[in-house]
């Protein structure tokens, strides 16, 4: 959260301890472009205008008239438009593409259940450039919708068209809130999860096509996902941050420092972090499975956490990761425990540092995408919460609160963050938003 620079709120320096930081929703000052972050959804999206806006809008109005009169579906709101504006530029699915883990695991997926594909219906909730109906159709699919609101479907078609696949893959320009499909399907697929899974709040639009084409008993890949957090050590990000300006030039600027903490902590930071800055086992926040969630309970995520530091070191904020796991009827999911994930998911998080032997299933022989340190980077890499100050935190410390997730009321795709701590007598809560 970057609140216009109210220094005034307390939550800095030797002032950790019980202060709370009010959820101001202001203009960011963070650098818009942080390249990384896949999907900048909101309306400060510097490739769209307002033009730009109003003509993807009217597009969406074109659907919405499709809809049938029993269900309304959701409002497409202007958050909504900027953020089907920002997947309409070619770099935000370079990123998606050329991101290995993600792309080639959706492929395997596919032709893992291919027995459950072929001569079947698919859709493709959010189907961008057409990659995974495209895999569907090649894994023998008899039809595949692929559905996106976002500019991005023009390109879709012609990919489609270019490979000769114009009589199985149909491309649907519009929501599947909005859009029509004649048909139950069998198959749902989608690639829907944001940074600290998430932030986007795709998912609603995925668990809406489940409710209204899958037919009972149908394949949804992924079929379960799981976020984690876990508490963790980054001296060198915060020298590099902050201790940087004790000595600029031989020039003492350490009164930089407050505002530097401000800019550099206040909002979660999406960054590559090692097994080595892990602190203890993850705990999980949420398991998810995407044949019976209900949109209501994304609305807010509540956990409690309780770690034991396996160490003697600063602590410095809480990483969360997530994986995704493809299932299908026949194979039953890994167990929601953290530690059943951990040594599940593609890779075991050692605290230690030690690079522990990468898996890609888990025991139940399922194929899992996870976003851990130690899996092989994807272009999610970790979310950090970071506190303001480091807080020294002895070995076997207990270090216990709670983390709410809720959709920002101001634009459903930000993502507010509430973390409660505490540990050996000192307790405090930071508030952020991820914008
Ligand atoms: C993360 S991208 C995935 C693109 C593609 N499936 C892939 O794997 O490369 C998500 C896509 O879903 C689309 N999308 C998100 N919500 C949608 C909705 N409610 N209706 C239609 N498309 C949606 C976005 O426009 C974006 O192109």
């Amino acid at each position: 959260m970057q609140s216009g620079g109210d220094f005034s709120n307390g939550f800095h320096g030797d002032h950790h301890r019980e202060l709370e930081l009010e959820d101001k929703q202001g203009p960011s000052l963070s650098s818009f472009g942080r390249a990384k972050k896949r999907s900048h959804a909101g309306a400060r999206d510097p490739r769209g205008g307002l033009a730009n806006v109003l003509r993807v809008s009217d597009q969406l109005g074109e659907h919405k008239s499709l809809e049938t009169s029993e269900s309304s579906p959701p409002p497409c709101t202007d958050f909504d438009v900027a953020y089907f504006h920002s997947y309409a530029h070619v770099g935000i699915h370079e990123e998606m593409i050329k991101d290995r883990a993600r792309t080639e695991t959706y492929r395997e997926a596919i032709m893992q259940h291919q027995s459950l594909i072929e001569g079947k219906v698919v859709v493709d909730v959010g189907c961008g450039t057409g990659i995974l109906s495209i895999f569907c159709a090649q894994a023998g699919a008899k039809r595949v919708y692929a559905v996106d609101a976002s500019d991005i479907a023009v390109q879709a078609k012609e990919v489609v068209k270019a490979n000769g696949l114009s009589d199985k893959v149909i491309v649907l320009h519009g929501r599947v809130e909005d859009v029509e499909i004649d048909e139950e399907v069998d198959v749902i697929i989608s690639e829907w999860m944001g940074y600290m899974l998430l932030y986007e709040s795709m998912l609603g639009s995925v668990i809406t096509a489940r409710d209204r084409w899958l037919k009972p008993g149908g394949l949804i890949l992924p079929s379960h996902a799981t976020l984690y957090m876990a508490p963790i050590s980054h001296p060198d990000r915060y020298s590099h941050s902050i201790d940087f300006w004790r000595n600029v030039y031989g020039i003492d600027m350490s009164a930089m420092m407050q505002l530097a903490k401000q800019c550099a902590f206040e909002e979660p930071s999406v960054e590559s972090i090692s097994g080595e800055n892990v602190l203890t086992w993850p705990e999980v926040v949420k398991h998810i499975d995407c044949k019976t969630i209900k949109i209501q309970e994304l609305d807010s995520v509540t956990a409690r956490y309780k770690f034991n530091s396996m160490m003697r070191a600063p602590m410095h904020g809480f990483a969360f990761w997530f994986d995704v796991e493809f299932s299908g009827p026949a194979s039953s999911p890994a167990k929601n425990t953290s530690e059943t994930s951990i040594a599940s998911g593609s890779s075991s998080i050692s605290p230690s540092g030690e690079v522990n032997q990468k898996k890609r299933t888990n025991p139940s022989d399922a194929l899992v995408l996870s976003t851990s340190p130690e899996s092989p980077p994807t272009h999610w890499q970790q979310t950090i919460v970071y506190f303001y100050d480091p807080i020294d935190v002895e070995q076997d410390q207990v270090i216990e609160g709670s983390v709410t997730l809720s959709q920002s009321k101001e634009n459903k795709r930000f993502m507010n963050i509430h973390l409660e701590y505490s540990s050996a007598g000192r307790s405090f809560v930071k508030e952020s938003v991820m914008r």
